[in-house]
Parts: structure tokens; C-alpha cells; sequence
């Protein structure tokens, strides 16, 4: 089983609360949620492989470490994912990104597809997926069968990234791949009778983009 990550520091605890409140602004929502992305990008970026490099400083020659460049791609699940997308590549400026378009069927709470575009190298990255809401697990699902099944990508080589999950969207995305490994910001109690997380925030797209 991969790994599964409630990534701590009181910063993120506190800008949750800020995104929590239901008296937040559509501003501050969105200029918030960038901020906890990039202080869990600090963390799910621990693992990228370092290499030697000589270089010299005023005084002297010497071997220090630098990233090996290995690819990476930002992978936001559509609308909600953009949230997070440029809090990421503060850090990891050069990362590209594609964008899956995922909505939930109000009814069903199936994820319906409507957009993919990727980088024609998505295979051979290494990917951050991101949404800021881990519900029933639907669209998590959706979007990792479109990487895998379609574009081959190898669920190894895939992190999913939200703010705040539930623990039925967790053990979804587990049950189904469990090499995936998982980062979240808070994982809350449970889901109630439509699906939504509680306590949650409410529809993170809609208070992003202020459609509500
Ligand atoms: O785990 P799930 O049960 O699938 O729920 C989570 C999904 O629901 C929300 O998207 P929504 O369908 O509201 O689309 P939006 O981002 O365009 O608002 C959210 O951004 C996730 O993508
Ligand atoms: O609580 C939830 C559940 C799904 N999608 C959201 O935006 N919020
Ligand atoms: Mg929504």
C-alpha cells in the first residue's frame, strides 16, 4: 500500500480554517487555497531525486546536490483543481501542466469527463493531481482511469493532492490504486446524505470561482 499523508504544520491548519469559514471572500478563498498548496508542495516534493554537481563559490570548489530534473506535471482536476495549480509551481516553477475536466453528477455523484489535455511526455512524468475536495472518491477514480487507461501513465508515478478528504474518498482511491500515494491537508469525519464532506468547506469550485 502506498503512502497516506495528512500533512501537519500549523500554518496549513490555520489557512484551513480561513478556507472553512463560510464569511471567507471569494478573494481570500482562492488566494488562501494557493497558499496551503504551496506549503503541502514543500512536502510532496520531499521525495524528488537529488544528483552531485561541482561547482565553485567565492572561496573554493566543491560537490552540493541539485535536483535531477526528472519531469514533473500538475495534473488539476477541473474547475476546483486550478486552485491549487499555481501555489505548486511556486516551487516547482518548470512543472507543466494538464488539465483533466471532471463534474460530479448531482444524483448519481458519478464523475462525468468533459476536457483532457495533457503534455505529450505525460507517461514519462512524474504526476501531482490535484483537487482541493477527496469526497466519495468518484472523480479522484475517474481521473487516475483516464491517466492510466488512456495515457498510460504508471499509478507509481502518481501522487494525489487535496486540502480536505473524507474517509470513504480515501479508501476508494486505495481500494483502487493502491500505489497511489495520498497527501491531504485534513481528513474530516465523514460524507453526509449528498456527498458533500463534513465539516468540509462546501463546493470548493464554486467558492473559488464565486458561481454561487
Ligand atoms: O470525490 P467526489 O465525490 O468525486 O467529489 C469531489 C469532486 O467534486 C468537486 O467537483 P465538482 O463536481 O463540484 O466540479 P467543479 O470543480 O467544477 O465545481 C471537487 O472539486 C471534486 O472534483
Ligand atoms: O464537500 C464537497 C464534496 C465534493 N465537492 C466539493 O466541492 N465539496
Ligand atoms: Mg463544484
Amino acid at each position: 500500500m502506498a503512502k497516506f499523508t495528512v500533512v501537519e504544520h500549523p500554518l496549513i491548519k490555520h489557512k484551513l480554517t480561513i478556507i472553512r469559514d463560510k464569511n471567507t471572500s471569494t478573494k481570500d478563498f482562492r488566494e488562501v487555497t494557493n497558499e496551503i498548496a504551496m506549503l503541502m508542495a514543500y512536502e510532496i516534493t520531499r521525495d524528488l531525486p537529488l544528483e552531485d554537481v561541482e561547482i565553485e563559490t567565492p572561496l573554493t570548489k566543491t560537490t552540493q546536490k541539485q535536483l535531477t530534473g526528472k519531469k514533473l506535471a500538475i495534473v488539476p482536476i477541473l474547475r476546483a483543481g486550478l486552485g491549487m495549480v499555481d501555489g505548486i509551481l511556486n516551487l516547482v516553477p518548470s512543472a507543466r501542466v494538464g488539465h483533466i475536466g471532471l463534474y460530479r453528477d448531482h444524483d448519481t455523484l458519478e464523475a462525468v469527463e468533459y476536457f483532457a489535455k495533457f503534455p505529450t511526455d505525460i507517461h514519462e512524468r512524474k504526476l501531482f493531481v490535484v483537487d482541493p475536495m477527496l469526497a466519495t472518491g468518484s472523480s479522484a477514480n475517474a481521473a487516475l482511469d483516464i491517466l492510466t487507461n488512456k495515457y498510460n501513465c504508471k499509478p507509481e508515478n502518481i501522487l494525489f493532492v487535496s486540502l480536505v478528504a473524507a474517509p470513504e474518498g480515501v479508501q476508494a482511491v486505495q481500494a483502487r490504486y493502491p500505489e497511489v500515494d495520498i497527501f491531504t491537508a485534513a481528513l474530516d469525519e465523514r460524507l453526509d446524505e449528498n456527498g458533500y464532506i463534513l465539516p468540509g468547506l462546501g463546493d470548493a469550485g464554486d467558492r473559488i470561482f464565486g458561481t454561487k
